[in-house]
C-alpha cells in the first residue's frame, strides 16, 4: 500500500480552518468497484501499480448469514498478511465455543466507500465535509440532523466542522455513538471530550445536544439513554418499518481489537439484536461502565463513517477490510448499514498495511467479498 500511494507533496500542518478548508479535496475515494485516483486536483496521490490478480487465498469465505453444519473450518483462523491461512484455533475461550449463531454477519454486505487521505490533517477536512453534505442533505430534507459521535480518538477528527459557516448548527441533534458512565466532568466522558473538541465551539443548541444522565446505576443510564431518544419526534428522528431510529450520521471510531461504540469482540451487548442502548458492565477497556448503541441502531442510520487516523490503527484497519474474520471477533466487520451508506475515512499511515492492488473488481463487498468459495 504504502508503495501504492505516494503523495509527491506532502501537505504541511494546517493551523487554521481555511487551511483544513484548503486540504480539503486531498482525498484519494477507493470505491467498491474499482481505484482510481480522483484527479489531479485531488491529493496528488498516484495509484501507480499494475493492477494485480487477487491472490487466491483471498476471497474463500462466502459471506452467508448462516453456515448450515457450523461454522466452516476455513473460519477457525484468520488469513496471515502472506495471504495463507493462519492455523487454526484451537481456543476453548470466546469465539470458538460460545453459542455458535450469536453472531451473523448482515445479509447482503455492503459496498464500502474508502477514503485515504495524505494527511490526518486532509482526513479531518474531508470527514467536516462529509458531515456537511449530510447535514445540509437532511435539513433539507426534514429540517433537522441527527448525528452520533463516538469517543476516543474520533472526537480530535471533527476540528474540521468548526467555523463552518455553511453548516445550520440549530438544526442539529448531537447524540453519543457510547458514552462512560461517568460523571459529564471526567476526562473519561466521550461528551466532555466532544464538548471541548466541537461543542462549546459551534452553535449547537444546549438542549439538542443529548448526554447521558450522571449519577445512575448503569443499567438505568441506558434505559434513561434510550428513553430520551424515544422522546424524539419522527421529524427529528425518523424510524424505520421495524421500528428502529434512522440516524443521519454515525461517527465511528475503531479500537485496535475492532470493537465499535462500546461493542467488544465475543460479546453479548455486540450480539443484540434488540434494544436502542445497552449498558456496558464490565467493558473490557476502562471505564467499567458505559452505554452503547447497539448494532442494529448503527446500522439502521442512513450515513455510517469508520474514521481511522494513525499509524497506530493499520493493523486493525488491514484486518477489518480484507480479511473476514469469524463473526464478532472484529465487531466493525459488523458495521453494514443496511439502507445507508458506509464509508471509511483513513489516512496514509493507517492505510500503509492495505493491498489495495490487490481490491480487484468486485471483491470489496464488505467484509471481504461475494465471490464463491474455492470449495464449498
Ligand atoms: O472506548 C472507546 O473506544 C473507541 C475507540 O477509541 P480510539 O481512541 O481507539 O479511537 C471509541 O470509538 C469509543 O467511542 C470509545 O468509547
Amino acid at each position: 500500500m504504502a508503495a501504492a500511494l505516494r503523495a509527491p507533496c506532502a501537505l504541511s500542518r494546517p493551523s487554521t480552518v481555511s487551511q483544513f478548508r484548503q486540504q480539503r479535496t486531498g482525498a484519494v475515494a477507493v470505491r467498491a468497484q474499482k481505484v482510481e485516483a480522483q484527479g489531479a486536483a485531488a491529493s496528488g496521490a498516484v495509484l501507480d501499480q499494475p493492477a494485480r490478480q487477487p491472490s487466491p487465498a483471498i476471497n474463500l469465505i462466502q459471506p452467508v448469514t448462516r453456515w448450515p453444519e457450523g461454522i466452516p473450518p476455513a473460519m477457525g483462523g484468520h488469513f496471515m498478511p502472506s495471504g495463507a491461512a493462519a492455523p487454526l484455533s484451537q481456543s476453548k475461550g470466546p469465539g470458538i465455543d460460545i453459542h455458535p449463531l450469536m453472531f451473523t454477519y448482515p445479509a447482503g454486505g455492503n459496498d464500502v466507500a474508502v477514503q485515504i487521505y495524505d494527511s490526518d490533517f486532509a482526513a479531518v477536512a474531508g470527514l467536516a465535509e462529509y458531515v456537511a453534505k449530510a447535514s445540509a442533505e437532511a435539513i433539507a430534507a426534514r429540517g433537522a440532523f441527527t448525528i452520533a459521535l463516538s469517543g476516543g480518538s474520533l472526537v480530535k477528527s471533527l476540528a474540521g466542522l468548526v467555523g463552518r459557516s455553511d453548516v445550520d448548527f440549530s438544526k442539529w441533534w448531537v447524540l453519543f455513538v457510547d458514552e462512560r458512565n461517568v460523571p459529564l466532568s471526567s476526562d473519561d466522558s466521550n461528551y466532555k471530550a466532544a464538548h471541548a473538541e466541537l461543542l462549546r465551539k459551534v452553535p449547537v443548541p444546549a438542549n439538542q445536544v443529548l448526554a447521558i444522565k450522571e449519577g445512575l446505576p448503569v443499567q438505568q443510564a441506558a434505559t434513561h439513554y434510550a428513553g430520551q431518544l424515544l422522546e424524539l419526534p419522527a421529524s427529528v428522528l425518523p424510524r424505520t418499518a421495524d421500528a428502529w431510529p434512522v440516524l443521519d450520521c454515525v461517527l465511528l471510531g475503531v479500537g485496535p481489537d475492532g470493537h465499535i461504540a462500546s461493542l467488544f469482540p465475543n460479546r453479548k451487548e455486540t450480539a443484540a439484536t434488540e434494544g436502542w442502548v445497552l449498558p456496558v458492565s464490565d467493558s473490557p477497556k476502562p471505564p467499567a461502565e458505559r452505554i452503547t448503541l447497539t448494532l442494529p441502531v448503527i446500522n439502521a442510520a442512513k450515513n455510517v463513517a469508520v474514521v481511522a487516523l494513525g499509524q497506530g490503527k493499520a493493523e486493525v484497519v488491514q484486518r477489518a477490510l480484507e480479511v473476514q474474520s469469524l463473526p464478532g471477533a472484529l465487531p466493525v466487520q459488523l458495521v453494514q448499514p443496511a439502507g445507508g451508506k458506509l464509508s471509511w475515512v483513513l489516512d496514509q499511515a493507517s492505510a500503509a498495511k492495505l493491498r489495495i492492488p490487490e481490491w480487484a473488481e468486485g471483491s470489496k463487498k464488505f467484509p471481504r467479498s461475494e465471490n464463491p468459495p474455492k470449495s464449498a
